[in-house]
């Protein structure tokens, strides 16, 4: 039996191909492990699957700025590596499939001191800063978007696509409704901040629901902790965060405005949903979710809003100019061909594993 061992977190874009690609190892009959931390949201992510072993190591932040934390990090990081190598020698798997996050970096350096090969996929169009760690220590680098291949060393980069997980497709718009109280024939927005909610784009939807709730139905994922009660229309519903309940309230969306995270934007692509997307600037994050956003501009699958030149007003004028085009953005998303992401990493993760079949 075939064995592998899976890593990635600290954000869900960073666990959702992992768990997209459990069933697939369970129909072959392989076994699953998983390297998470401690306090991280792939720990409960991971916990429904109760036939994977979740085992969890130190970790500290990469840090791209200095901090007192920074003292301390270069220790917990150590001593995750030494944690890593020991679960691995212990579980002795035939290969270690890691999607990033800072978790995943002592894991891929105890693979490589265990010489268990080591496959990394990136979500993004440039690798961050986890996985620009990790890639001398891998076989193979897959990548989600084709530009991606520029960054890397060509002889490791894959282009694989996206994985969308297969739930997402199976959402049903009356369900949703019912789950919203939308009873009225207007258009509905989903406004999505990312798994960890956007607090600017929250407030800035505050200050421009009096325009949005003329034209929309709104649903707001706004993120752990970031309801705001104060908030009060009587076609407006917010959420912290959806999880079995999605699919149903994607199948229900007319438009999508969203941060520009990986996963949340291939979801939308496959889904048709035409999106204004507000990427995460250079300061909060490190430029990928600005490079993501052009790219689906440039293939016609949205608008982009930067977050300095949003306000209430061109919040509103965007979305509504997107509204007004949304079979434009639908044609143009029908075109994309959707490839066979989850069969080819499949493979790819098959083939490196020391006893392949
Ligand atoms: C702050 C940060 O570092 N963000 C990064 C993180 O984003 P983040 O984790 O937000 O990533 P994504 O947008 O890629 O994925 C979010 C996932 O959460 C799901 N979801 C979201 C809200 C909800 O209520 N329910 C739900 O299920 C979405 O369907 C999606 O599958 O990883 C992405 C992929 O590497 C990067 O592009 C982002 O830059």
């Amino acid at each position: 039996m075939n064995k592998v061992m899976l890593t990635g977190g600290g954000s869900a874009g960073h666990v959702t191909v992992n768990l997209a690609l459990i069933p697939r190892f369970r129909k072959e009959g392989w076994s699953v492990d998983y390297i998470g931390s401690e306090n991280g949201i792939e720990k409960q992510l991971v916990a429904p699957h109760e036939d994977v072993a979740y085992h969890s190591i130190s970790t500290g932040k990469l840090r791209r700025y200095l901090d007192i934390q920074n003292m301390k990090d270069p220790f917990k990081v150590a001593k995750g590596v030494f944690q890593a190598y020991r679960i691995i020698r212990r579980r002795k798997p035939d290969v270690v499939f890691s999607k990033g996050g800072f978790v995943s970096v002592p894991v891929v350096v105890g693979a490589w001191m265990n010489r268990v090969p080591v496959i990394i996929h990136e979500s993004d169009l440039t690798p961050g800063l986890a996985n620009r760690l990790a890639i001398p220590f891998a076989r193979a680098v897959c990548t989600t978007f084709p530009e991606t291949e520029q960054h890397l060393d060509k002889g490791k980069a894959r282009y694989v696509g996206a994985v969308v997980r297969e739930e997402l497709a199976k959402g049903r718009a009356e369900r949703g409704r019912m789950l919203c109280e939308f009873t009225r024939q207007k258009p509905v927005l989903l406004i999505m901040g990312g798994s960890l909610g956007a607090r600017k784009i929250n407030e800035t939807v505050k200050a421009a629901m009096g325009r949005l709730a003329e034209r929309f139905q709104v649903v707001h994922l706004c993120g752990k902790g970031q309801v705001d009660p104060s908030v009060r229309y009587p076609f407006y519903r917010p959420f912290e965060y959806l999880s079995d309940e999605l699919p149903d309230v994607l199948a229900m969306a007319d438009i999508v405005l969203s941060r520009a995270g990986s996963n949340s934007i291939f979801e939308f692509l496959s889904l048709k949903k035409p999106m204004l997307l507000v990427p995460l600037t250079k300061e909060q994050s490190r430029g990928d979710q600005i490079l993501n956003a052009e790219s689906f501009r440039k293939s016609g699958f949205c608008e982009v809003l930067q977050e300095a030149d949003m306000t209430a007003d061109t919040l509103a004028d965007s979305l509504f100019r997107l509204y007004d085009s949304r079979e434009a953005y639908r044609s143009r998303m029908e075109q994309y061909e959707q490839k066979d992401t989850l069969e080819q990493l499949f493979r790819l993760i098959q083939a490196a594993a020391k006893k392949p079949g």
